[in-house]
């Protein structure tokens, strides 16, 4: 099903999601759902805070628009090793719409984390998926892409944030 995506400012949003003691039904359901839910926003991944609930759960997709859909659902994701060398990349976010900024992170990653059936798995990530997973598990953390940007760039985007979803409301 389709989830409703929670948007900034939002309490959930700033919680620490807690770790899945399993992978069961619930859990994968979730993760299909959730995947279902990114697709329907056109979003590249998704984490299950942005829905609501506080479990530390994620899914990305960064499959190129001329391959096939690739998507990586993942539970109790930890990054157990960062590059030292970092990248600039223009991120957005479904919970802060419309709202893109340059964030700084390092440029690849090695990740942890339980697959759908269950399964103890370790990627090693670079480019696009690198910087979509820390993205993701930032959320699992209650930090939003914002959060690591100036005071004065993190307070323009939330006032523009805020204006928008107005108008959507008086529309
Ligand atoms: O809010 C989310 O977690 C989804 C977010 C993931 C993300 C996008 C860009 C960089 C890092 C993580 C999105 O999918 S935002 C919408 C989108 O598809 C997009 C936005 C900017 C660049 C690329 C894709
Ligand atoms: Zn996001």
């Amino acid at each position: 099903a389709v989830l409703p995506i929670l948007i900034a400012p939002h309490p959930v949003l700033k919680q620490v999601a807690k770790p899945v003691p399993a992978v069961d039904q619930r859990i994968a359901r979730l993760m299909d759902d959730m995947v279902e839910t990114m697709y329907e926003a056109s979003g590249i991944g998704l984490a299950a805070p942005q829905v609501g609930i506080l479990d530390r759960v994620i899914v990305v997709d960064v499959h190129e628009k001329d391959e096939a859909p690739n998507p990586i659902r993942m539970a109790n994701p930890e990054v157990v090793w960062s590059s030292p060398d970092l990248a600039v990349c223009e991120e957005g976010c479904l919970s802060i719409p419309e709202q893109y900024a340059e964030v700084t992170r390092p440029s690849a990653v090695r990740v942890r984390y339980l697959d759908r059936d269950g399964q103890e798995r370790e990627i090693e990530a670079s480019g696009m998926l690198a910087t979509c997973i820390q993205h993701e598990i930032d959320h699992l953390n209650g930090v939003l892409f914002v959060d690591h940007l100036s005071m004065l760039k993190r307070g323009m985007i939330m006032r523009r944030l805020q204006k928008q979803q107005r108008q959507k409301a008086s529309a």
